[in-house]
């Protein structure tokens, strides 16, 4: 039987403007449109021309190469005809292929938001469509309060889509404005629905206030609607919207969807799956979520021994879906819970091979399990675990040591009489029998301190000259006056490589310099494998 085509709408430009904390500018999405191409969106809602400068100059240009540009407007004003309605007139004038208006559904918000009669309501919908439709646009409606309208009053939600269709509509979407409404409860209404409108003129619009926006969608797929909405990691009004990021591969790779329907997005584009999130992330300055479905670093991430110990044997042991199909990694980490496969696996990554019998591998085991009972983390701490492990195993170089170190703060009036802050830190350090003693003056005392621990390393301040302190995070564990500090360092080289570091003490400047300096020492074994002079542990 041939399979159904299902169409994805990314409404990320419209409805994730609406997210708190989130304002798009014009380069964000045009960056943004450009991934969603990537994606294989066959949709690109952009925004509301008309209703902002960034949007309605968004509009002025065709953004979009394969997926329809779509712009999005409300149904016209109630007292005035399309053609003089400037709302609709800016969507309709617009360098959009589609037009995507919304249209209240639910009769009690008809009187009540827009005050008007239902009859005022269906003729705003009907007129507005058809004047799309004129215009040569693709025209949709989405359904406001769909399933609340629906269950307040079924037959006027459903002459709403009635109406929509017979004007011309190419798709009618049923939205879940406020996020309540149950799986069970889509699939219910959604069989209703189709007694007057066909499938695949349907779409499902669901925000994601009961955590169950992904859900919904899935069930009104199952149910008949052959379009859905959503947007990239789920951002939007509110809690947000149907993650297209989770819904995707779960089209393409499980057989109760894949077996039935078809999507533009094929296994190629899929692999992009992680990183498109992650630039989405990126772009948007914040941190990807780790536990994020199929994307996240967790994803594939596996701490427990035990579970280490199956996946190595069969990786389907703990996989619902190979990490590869969507473009992420297996990863397996280091950890209390960890046991000697975790290890192995985890010093195969620095190129460290043990038999699982050597009686290093125990005595490392040991030490990780020992360190991370005083509050040391090593599964978000890979190059720490590296220099520990060569550390115990006996093959870490002595690169350099540090005599002693100083850090100090003065708050202070300068010459003019302002109030100033001056940090300062001295390192003595000793390479290769030399000592050497930096001062440097930093914004802070761990930037003080980095700079001067790095300003003259001797004979290796040539391969550390790359070396950048990306970002610092500091956590109190244990709370009262036994707190210890948890620093992790994240640094990154010319290479483009990120790594991190970890510094345990009741001191924050003393937990802070060492995240600091296994993160140098990292560094120097980076460049020594690189160069094929570090000790290979047999
Ligand atoms: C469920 C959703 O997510 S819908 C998407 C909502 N998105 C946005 O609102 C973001 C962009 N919006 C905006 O920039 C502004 O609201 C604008 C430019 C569209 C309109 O601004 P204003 O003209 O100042 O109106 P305001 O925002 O105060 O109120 C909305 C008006 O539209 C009317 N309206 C709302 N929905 C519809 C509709 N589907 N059809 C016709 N009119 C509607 C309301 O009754 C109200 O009319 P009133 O001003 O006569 O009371
Ligand atoms: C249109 C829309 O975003 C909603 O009803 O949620």
């Amino acid at each position: 039987m041939p399979k159904e085509r299902l169409y994805i709408f990314d409404t990320t430009l419209r409805d994730g403007a609406q997210t708190a904390g989130i304002e798009f500018s014009l380069e964000d999405k045009i960056s943004i449109a450009g991934l969603l191409e990537q994606l294989g969106v066959d949709y690109i809602e952009g925004g509301y021309p008309g209703a902002n400068p960034v949007d309605t100059e968004f509009f002025e240009h065709k953004r979009t190469k394969r997926a329809k540009f779509t712009a999005f407007g409300m149904t016209k004003r109630a007292g005035r005809s399309a053609a003089n309605d400037p709302g609709i007139q800016a969507l309709l004038n617009s360098r959009a292929d589609a037009t995507c208006f919304v249209a209240k559904t639910w009769d009690h918000q008809v009187k009540t938001a827009l005050e008007i009669g239902l009859d005022d309501n269906l003729e705003n919908l009907r007129d507005t469509v058809a004047a799309a439709v004129a215009a040569g646009k693709e025209a949709l409606i989405d359904c406001e309060h769909f399933f609340d309208g629906f269950k307040s009053n079924p037959d006027y939600a459903l002459s709403c889509v009635k109406t929509a269709l017979d004007a011309g509509a190419r798709w009618v979407v049923l939205c879940d404005t406020n996020g309540g409404t149950m799986p069970s409860e889509v699939r219910d209404i959604v069989g209703k629905v189709l007694a007057v409108a066909p499938g695949d003129h349907l779409g499902i619009h669901a925000h994601d206030d009961t955590g169950q926006a992904v859900a919904n969608t899935l069930a009104a797929i199952e149910a008949g609607v052959r379009q859905i909405q959503g947007t990239l990691n789920g951002i939007g009004e509110r809690c947000g919207n149907a993650n297209l990021i989770t819904i995707i591969p779960t089209l393409v790779l499980k057989p109760l969807f894949a077996d039935r329907f078809e999507t533009n997005i094929d296994a190629a584009r899929l692999e992009r799956l992680t990183q498109i999130s992650r630039a989405f992330d990126d772009r948007l300055n914040r941190a990807p979520q780790r536990q994020a479905p199929y994307v996240g670093a967790s994803a594939f991430a596996t701490k427990a021994g035990i579970h280490a110990s199956a996946l190595l044997k069969d990786f389907s042991s703990y996989e619902h879906v190979p990490p590869e199909s969507v473009g992420n990694e297996r990863a397996i980490m280091v950890s209390q819970q960890a046991g000697k496969s975790n290890l192995l696996t985890a010093l195969a990554r620095h190129d460290i091979v043990l038999a699982k019998d050597d009686p290093r591998l125990e005595k490392l085991l040991a030490t990780v399990k020992e360190r991370e009972a005083r509050g040391y983390s090593y599964d978000g701490a890979d190059a720490s675990f590296a220099v520990l492990a060569h550390e115990v195993l006996g093959t870490l170089p002595s690169y350099f040591t540090v005599e002693n170190y100083r850090a100090s703060v003065e708050r202070r009036h300068n010459a003019q009489g302002e109030e100033i802050t001056v940090t300062e830190a001295v390192v003595k350090i000793r390479v290769a029998g030399e000592l050497l003693m930096s001062v440097a003056e930093g914004n802070g005392p761990v930037n003080a301190l980095d700079l001067a621990m790095r300003k003259d390393l001797g004979k290796y301040s040539s391969r550390i000259e790359d070396l950048e302190l990306v970002d610092f995070k500091v956590r109190i564990l244990d709370g009262g006056t036994g707190a210890v500090t948890r620093v992790l360092v994240e640094s990154r080289d010319g290479t483009g490589e990120r790594w991190y570091t970890i510094g345990v003490s009741p001191n924050i400047i003393d937990a802070s310099f060492e995240a600091l300096y296994e993160s140098i020492t990292y560094k120097l074994l980076k460049t020594e494998a690189a160069q094929g002079t570090t000790e290979k542990v047999a």
